[in-house]
């Protein structure tokens, strides 16, 4: 893999919000045709990092860069608008507009992402069932269930085949044959070529689609875990406990918590 690869970067990326500091002097580059995955503890930064690559925050230092054609690597903040047609994201909340039924939802997000008009009523159908949404199609997205929205806004995050995906806990509202519908959505995007950056509480999951995994805590990377590793969770909280002063971490139910050994 060369520079000429990295289509996603954070340099130096620091963010606090008050007195508390999101995320630390952060450096991390997402490549085209990998599935970088994020991991931590709730509160570690996951959100707050991918907001800074979209230039949805801004940095208090540093710089968040994506690839622009020829231009190269381009600051968020001056990135050309046609830039941001092969960027797809579901951060946060999905995209949905209530009272639009999943088709008109989806094919808006198309059209939104340059998509023809022509183009967008297939890429549209395509997407919607390849998330199994079918059944859903004509139903207004305000009443969908969690999951189905959640799976909406996958298939708006998707629908123009992005080069660039981000996406916050996709799989975090989905039953188990939604969560083996995203994985195989995530990896086809990744063997299209595109750059995805993922986050997840799941350590196996990520294990399965993830040519490397980022370990955050306290809006710093503390290590990279193994995709093929024997015990992720264990590696996992190794790194987590080490990066505490004193290797001592209080958790729910768990008042002593594990030690640095
Ligand atoms: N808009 C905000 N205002 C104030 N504090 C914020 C804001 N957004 C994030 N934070 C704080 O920044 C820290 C990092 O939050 P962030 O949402 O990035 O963590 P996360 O790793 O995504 O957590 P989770 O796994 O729970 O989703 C947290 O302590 C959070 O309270």
């Amino acid at each position: 893999m060369s520079a000429q690869d990295v289509v996603l970067e954070a340099r130096g990326v620091t963010r606090s919000f008050g007195a508390e500091v999101a995320v630390e002097d952060l450096d991390l580059t997402v490549r085209a045709g990998e599935v970088h995955a994020l991991v931590g503890l709730n509160g570690a930064g996951k959100t707050t990092l991918m907001r800074l690559l979209l230039g949805m925050l801004r940095c208090d230092s540093g710089t968040t860069c994506l690839r622009d054609g020829d231009a190269g690597l381009v600051d968020v903040r001056r990135l050309r608008p046609p830039a941001w047609a092969s960027v797809g994201h579901l951060v946060e909340t999905p995209f949905t507009y209530a009272e639009l039924t999943v088709l008109e939802t989806v094919r808006c997000a198309a059209r939104l992402h340059g998509l023809t008009a022509a183009e967008a009523g297939p890429a549209s159908q395509q997407i919607i069932g390849a998330l199994a949404l079918d059944h859903w199609s004509g139903r207004r997205t305000g009443t969908l269930s969690l999951g189905n929205r959640q799976r909406v806004g996958l298939a708006s995050a998707m629908v123009h085949r992005p080069g660039l995906l981000v996406l916050d806990e996709p799989s975090n509202a989905l039953d188990p044959a939604g969560v083996l519908v995203v994985r195989r959505e995530i990896l086809d995007a990744a063997g299209r070529g595109a750059a995805v950056l993922v986050s997840s509480h799941h350590l196996d999951e990520v294990a399965r689609i993830a040519d490397r995994i980022t370990v955050l805590h306290r809006g710093q990377v503390v290590g990279t875990l193994p995709p093929d590793g024997a015990d992720l969770e264990r590696a996992f909280f190794a790194m987590v406990y080490g990066a505490e002063a004193d290797g001592h971490l209080e958790l729910p139910g768990d008042p002593a918590g594990p030690r640095r050994t």
